[in-house]
């Protein structure tokens, strides 16, 4: 239901506390304010609010309401420093590593890791309704910059660069935080904040538990957890599923969906401000739902998302309609995810679990050749469910069933060889500084011309695995584009960037809601792997 609140919390989630406060627009970034702790409890809070607004006639100035803040919150302050288990700074890989400036930068950000580790301080377990972040019982690699908590996509390629590092107990202690989530919650939020509880993101864990238990065959563990990486499938197929007609034939394909009809805490006014233009009371709730939706695809924002009356994307974030939207990522990631289970079960022995995940990744790899693929162009599109056709734009994840490996083997080296042909047909080659995830310039950060970590793995490991000599070519040259820029960026500001500029090899994205940011987990994974697949005996 669009008025299922962001979370049950009256202080961090929903209510007149959040949206004078957020209203009063005193921090420079909203996000501060609901990662503040509580110097009270929520009640007393409350109460001193309800005084508070009588004091001040219910119209405080932003000076009220900052003295308000200051005398009732404090810095959150939840995080100390987590000492890796198993950190050490010349894993073997470094060696494998023939050029000696890329050895050298391997090795510097191998380095950036204990700089990124954190666990949640003793306190906060002991009074943790005083604060917004969930408290996850082991440490954690962070993004880095305003991103302190733990987020869940991003995990995926901090947990690729730290098995690359040999860190499979860091690697592992991320993955149980997952799973310590998905068992009090259902399902893996968008990040460790209470904030965040109206929302998953891309469903990686799948994909997390499979790089672990390749990397130490550790079965004891899988046989352990199996039912919550299936749980937290089940939130998916659940929640997540609708039906198509296509041809005739009914599919089953997942969209981006909160249904959570209210602004996100952390990002209130802005949500406001792009939903108001519609004046309408229910279609404000939907746009809310849907930039909720948008930021659980992990691509918030885009026009990705966003429809024009002729169902193009000539509009702006106001027109935003995430759910009508069948994204190849999400339904690829899926279809992986499927996959990877039967593979669990295979291991494990289980006959008829094996069956049944992998009958349901047969059933997503048909959907997403008869829905998604398109012949002309070779490559899949994001299906557009209220037209019932495809949205022909270019995005990188245009290519992600190359990546999830999501078709028939005998088609690797073909789909491959035409997915290099339509990079080239849509200039993505002349980008020296990665694959910008859109060709529309709209200020949004998900857009041109951002150039993001976890898009170039999805082409650069998508045009590689496919086996075909011109896409191995295409995925050689964007490879050493993307290490140059994230070497020259490196060199130049002592910085690893979440985003980049295509245009300008090592310059940070921006555009958005909050300014670049820096670190960064994905950055540092993707980097790693790159390194390791292309420029590593
Ligand atoms: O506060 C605005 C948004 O910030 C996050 O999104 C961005 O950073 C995440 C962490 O690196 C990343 O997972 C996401 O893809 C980025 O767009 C947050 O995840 C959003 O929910 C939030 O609205």
């Amino acid at each position: 239901s669009p008025d299922l609140p962001s979370c049950d919390s009256r202080i961090y989630c929903q209510g007149k506390l959040l949206e004078v406060v957020q209203e009063a627009d005193i921090f420079a970034d909203s996000k501060s304010f609901v990662d503040q702790r509580m110097l009270f409890d929520q009640d007393v809070i409350l109460e001193n609010f309800e005084k508070f607004l009588e004091t001040t006639n219910e119209n405080p100035t932003k000076n009220d309401v900052l003295s308000f803040v200051k005398q009732n919150f404090a810095e959150g302050n939840e995080l100390e420093n987590w000492s890796l288990p198993d950190y050490h700074d010349d894993p073997s890989f470094l060696q494998k590593i023939h050029n000696e400036s890329l050895r050298n930068f391997a090795s510097k950000l191998v380095k950036i890791w204990p700089t990124l580790a954190r666990k949640i301080k003793p306190e906060v377990f002991q009074n943790n309704d005083r604060y917004s972040i969930i408290p996850i019982p082991n440490g954690f690699v962070v993004p880095g910059g305003r991103f302190k908590e733990t987020y869940y996509w991003d995990s995926y390629w901090i947990i690729k660069g730290l098995l690359i590092s040999e860190m499979p107990e860091s690697a592992k202690s991320m993955i149980d935080n997952f799973l310590y989530l998905v068992e009090h919650f259902g399902f893996v939020p968008n990040g460790a904040r209470v904030y965040y509880l109206n929302r998953s993101q891309p469903p990686l864990l799948t994909g997390m538990a499979r790089l672990l238990v390749d990397a130490t065959n550790d079965l004891s563990w899988l046989k352990q957890h199996i039912s919550l990486l299936e749980k937290e499938l089940n939130f998916f197929l659940e929640n997540r599923l609708i039906e198509l007609q296509v041809d005739g034939k009914i599919y089953k394909m997942a969209h981006y969906a909160t249904g959570s009809g209210s602004p996100r805490p952390e990002s209130f006014n802005q949500d406001v401000q792009t939903c108001a233009p519609l004046m309408d009371t229910d279609r404000i709730k939907t746009c809310y739902a849907s930039l909720k939706s948008a930021a659980e695809s992990g691509w918030d924002f885009s026009y990705r998302w966003v429809f024009d009356e002729n169902g193009g994307n000539n509009a702006n974030r106001t027109f935003i309609q995430t759910e009508r939207v069948v994204p190849v990522d999400l339904n690829s990631i899926l279809a992986s995810a499927f996959k990877n289970l039967a593979y669990f079960h295979e291991k494990l022995g289980n006959v008829e679990e094996n069956n049944y995940w992998l009958l349901k990744f047969l059933e997503m790899r048909e959907a997403i050749h008869k829905v998604l693929f398109n012949e002309d162009r070779g490559v899949w599109f994001d299906y557009d469910v209220k037209l019932g056709k495809p949205r022909q734009l270019f995005y990188p994840t245009n290519i992600a069933p190359l990546w999830a490996e999501i078709y028939d083997p005998a088609s690797a080296q073909i789909l491959g060889r035409r997915a290099a042909e339509y990079l080239l047909e849509e200039g993505i080659m002349e980008f020296y500084g990665g694959t910008p995830s859109s060709l529309n310039n709209t200020g949004e950060q998900w857009d041109y011309p951002s150039a993001w970590a976890p898009p170039q793995s999805f082409v650069i490991q998508g045009l590689r695995k496919s086996g075909d000599d011109k896409a191995q070519e295409f995925s050689r040259i964007l490879a050493k584009r993307w290490i140059y820029a994230n070497m020259v960026g490196f060199e130049e500001t002592g910085e690893m960037f979440e985003k980049y500029d295509a245009e300008h090899p090592g310059k940070n994205g921006g555009g958005g809601e909050y300014i670049v940011q820096t670190g960064f987990g994905w950055t540092n994974g993707v980097a790693l792997e790159t390194i390791v697949d292309f420029f590593s005996c």
